[in-house]
């Protein structure tokens, strides 16, 4: 089981590498490591199980997170109400922007990282409207697009595969400063 003692903390080389192709069909390990990245999302959002094994909340990982550099996202996006199914439950393998919008968008609140043991205020901004490509468990590839929150959240997972922090967006100079068109999402 995945607990904050498995997530690394930035200083870790591993998560300013860009990550390795998964290949197909999946090895035991990589099915396993999926499977470990998605219930460890369900227990940080779990009040309970959180306060156990003290696990901070997330709604994304990245496996290099876990040290482990392959290109590997879960995503758990709850639904508005405490009894709504989730907005989002998936694992992508080899996630990719294939296409995005021209407008951007970035969270009022700022973002939050597992590996981030710091607040960074500021506003990462981010496409707002994304076009992913994505393989499946069984190596079926997909396409996805998404908006909003979501889109935010998968933006910011794909950016682990590829050694980038959320803070590297954040202008240093104005942090909170940014375009009139840009769409701040409560
Ligand atoms: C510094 N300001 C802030 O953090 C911040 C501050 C205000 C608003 C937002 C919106 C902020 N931003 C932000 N809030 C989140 N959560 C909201 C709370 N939630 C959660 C908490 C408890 C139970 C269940 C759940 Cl679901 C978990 C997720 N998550 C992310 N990120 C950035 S994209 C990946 C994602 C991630 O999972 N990070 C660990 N950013
Ligand atoms: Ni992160």
């Amino acid at each position: 089981m995945i607990t904050m003692d498995n997530i690394i903390r930035e200083g870790h080389p591993t998560l300013r590498r860009s990550a390795d192709l998964v290949t197909f069909p999946l090895s035991a390990e990589d099915r396993k490591i999926a499977t470990e990245m998605m219930e460890f999302l369900s227990n940080s959002q779990d009040e309970k199980i959180a306060a156990q094994l003290n696990l901070r909340a997330g709604v994304g990982l990245a496996a290099p997170q876990i040290d482990v550099s392959k290109r590997i996202v879960a995503l758990l996006i709850p639904g508005e109400y405490e009894d709504d199914p989730p907005e989002l439950a998936k694992v992508m393998f080899n996630p990719k922007i294939v296409s995005h919008s021209i407008e951007s968008a970035c969270l009022k609140g700022g973002e939050g990282c597992l590996s981030v043991d710091r607040e960074v205020p500021g506003f990462v901004v981010r496409h707002s409207r994304i076009t992913v490509s994505y393989q499946d468990a069984e190596g079926v590839t997909h396409k996805a697009r998404y908006k909003g929150y979501i889109a935010i959240v998968v933006q910011h997972e794909i950016d682990h595969l590829n050694g980038v922090m959320f803070y590297d967006h954040i202008n240093e100079q104005a942090p909170f400063a940014v375009e009139d068109d840009v769409i701040i999402i409560e």
